[in-house]
């Protein structure tokens, strides 16, 4: 019997074929690649004319990106250094051209803007977590949502909430009395968060709710560790690389924790919804609260709630924003879905899952880093105590809206300490048309990911003297007053500013003044001993660690 080599039985027409291709493959791909250098002509020559460390061929600057996440972070503070002059720092991660600025005049061209709204292409990356939710979606969809969303963070809101805000704190200060020596706040800040905003914003009860925030806490965790590595490795970047990893599947199984709890809360509120149970319309501010004063108009003078007082935005409308929208969160999600095409049951896991997390890291953050500061600079924590004693003496009431108009010295603290350590170090954007920067005239082009440097603003020597030393004094209102709008801007600022802004400074003036009612901080390590990560959001590598001595209360004078 005779066989026959696989080569004899293909036919010599489909070899040339095969050579044809490869002979026409490769002028092709020449031919690309030089159409692709050519159209990206310009971003490399306005590119060049950008400082920024020396990058290598291919890869860029990726090789800066090497190391765990406190070490990129330090790399990447270290080597902007020599470009502080200008405030603008040029990077290539492979062929993305990455623009970091922190001077406030260029900050202001692309925060206030209408048109630079684009999240940069990096922000994709938390899609499957995320959908097209408000952090990430963009033109009509990302407006009307917007709108619809806003209202809910509306100071009327806001101001019902604060029993629950109370309720959580007084829950957590009973936590944290376990603990004798020293521990990581942030576990405790992130799970407190977690169910001060299943409650409040999602309107889900206490006694429904399970174990599931501090799974659901430790699952954000993880997938902002993924996400980052996403960022930073440039061969996790493609999806089609990614899936192969490890990280993926872990990604899946965080994804089931993540998206777990918030089908879950929408599935209750829901059966409430179908069982008859209407929304609760949340009472005007001046039902609220009598010590409000008694106009309709629900802005408050002096009242910075964590962006500079010459700054306004959508949610700054003084005006009664109608019965409708003052619905909690969720309760206006689902309404609007009821009533027709607003919002499609889809788009609402997705607004869940983004006000889930965006609710609760950043302010879990922002909390461990104000215990920490007062931990380490006791005398500073001295006069927020007795600012605390002198409004609540020595009585365990809850706190009023009005006793947090009169916390002024610890909202200094807690604006000081966002200005140091902003939870959300930087912004990006995708430019989808060139710009100038104001403060050199150079340009920046078309395709670039411009980065908003937050940390690097909030430290500029020029604005802030004394610039990495905690001073609350900094937020005096003769200080601010001739500051730059734009060189502080810990919730971003303009269209895009974050809607949880007021939420989030009324909700942590309310746990934080609950723990200093009970307790002492303490911490054995000092500033310059923290290991800065900025893995999606700012935190100490080392933990949040403190101790805490209870606290004996002082008589009012
Ligand atoms: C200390 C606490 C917080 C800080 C520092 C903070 C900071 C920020 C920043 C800087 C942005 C802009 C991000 C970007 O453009 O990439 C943002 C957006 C956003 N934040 Fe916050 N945030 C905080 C708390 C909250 C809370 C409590 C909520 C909701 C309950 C929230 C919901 C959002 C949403 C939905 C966006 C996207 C807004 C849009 O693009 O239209 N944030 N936040």
């Amino acid at each position: 019997m005779s066989y026959t080599t696989a080569e004899n039985v293909v036919p010599s027409s489909t070899f040339s074929a095969i050579n044809l291709f490869y002979v026409l493959l490769v002028p092709a791909l020449i031919l690309w690649y030089t159409y692709w250098r050519i159209s990206r002509r310009r971003l490399y020559e306005l590119a060049e004319k950008l400082g920024g460390p020396k990058p290598l061929p291919i890869i860029g600057n990726a090789l800066e990106f090497v190391g765990g996440s406190a070490d990129i972070f330090n790399n990447i503070i270290a080597k902007s250094l020599p470009f502080d002059h200008e405030s603008v720092v040029r990077l290539w991660i492979g062929p993305r051209l990455l623009v970091f600025i922190y001077d406030p005049r260029d900050v202001e061209v692309i925060l206030s803007s209408h048109v630079h709204i684009d999240k940069a292409d990096e922000y994709r990356f938390f899609k499957p977590w995320l959908g097209n939710g408000l952090l990430i979606s963009t033109g009509q969809k990302w407006r009307s949502h917007r709108k619809l969303i806003a209202p809910t963070f509306h100071l009327n809101v806001l101001k019902s909430f604060i029993d629950l805000f109370n309720a959580n704190s007084r829950a957590v200060v009973d936590k944290l009395k376990k603990e004798s020596g020293t521990f990581d706040c942030h576990d405790y800040m992130s799970e407190c968060t977690v169910e001060i905003l299943l409650e409040t914003a999602m309107g889900v009860s206490k006694t429904t709710q399970d174990q599931s925030g501090f799974e659901y806490a430790m699952a954000v965790m993880k997938m902002c560790d993924i996400l980052h590595l996403r960022h930073t490795k440039i061969w996790l970047r493609p999806d089609l690389l990614f899936k192969l990893t490890d990280y993926a599947k872990n990604q899946t199984k965080l994804l089931d924790v993540i998206h777990g709890l918030t089908k879950k809360v929408i599935k209750r509120k829901k059966e409430e919804f179908q069982s008859g149970k209407k929304a609760t319309i949340m009472p005007e501010a001046n039902d609220v609260t009598n010590e409000v004063p008694s106009s309709k108009s629900t802005s408050v003078e002096g009242l910075s709630f964590g962006q500079s007082s010459g700054l306004k935005d959508d949610l700054d409308v003084d005006d009664d924003v109608g019965q409708k929208k003052r619905l909690a969160f969720l309760d206006l999600l689902l309404e609007s879905s009821q009533s027709g095409v607003v919002i499609t049951d889809e788009e609402i896991k997705e607004q869940v899952d983004t006000i889930m997390f965006e609710g609760h890291d950043t302010t879990a953050a922002g909390s461990s880093f104000f215990l920490s500061m007062m931990g380490i600079h006791q005398h500073i924590q001295d006069k927020v105590i007795e600012e605390l004693d002198h409004i609540f003496g020595d009585s365990d009431r809850p706190a009023t809206f009005q006793d947090t108009l009169e916390m002024k010295y610890l909202e200094r603290c807690l604006m000081e300490t966002l200005r140091l350590y902003p939870p959300v170090p930087i912004i990006a954007r995708q430019l989808k048309e060139e710009i100038t920067l104001p403060s050199n005239g150079k340009k920046v082009p078309i395709g670039t990911t411009l980065v908003v440097g937050t940390y690097k603003l909030h430290r500029r020597p020029d604005v802030y003297p004394n610039p990495h030393k905690f001073d609350p004094d900094n937020f005096l209102p003769e200080r601010s007053a001739n500051r730059h709008y734009y060189a502080f801007v810990p919730f971003s600022a303009g269209p895009r500013s974050c809607v949880g802004r007021k939420y989030a400074m009324l909700k942590l003036k309310i746990i934080l003044s609950t723990i200093l009612r009970n307790f002492r901080v303490y911490s054995d390590l000092t500033e310059s001993d923290f290991k800065l990560q900025a893995d999606i959001i700012l935190k100490r590598a080392e933990g949040f660690k403190v101790r805490l001595q209870p606290r004996k209360k002082q008589a009012k004078v």
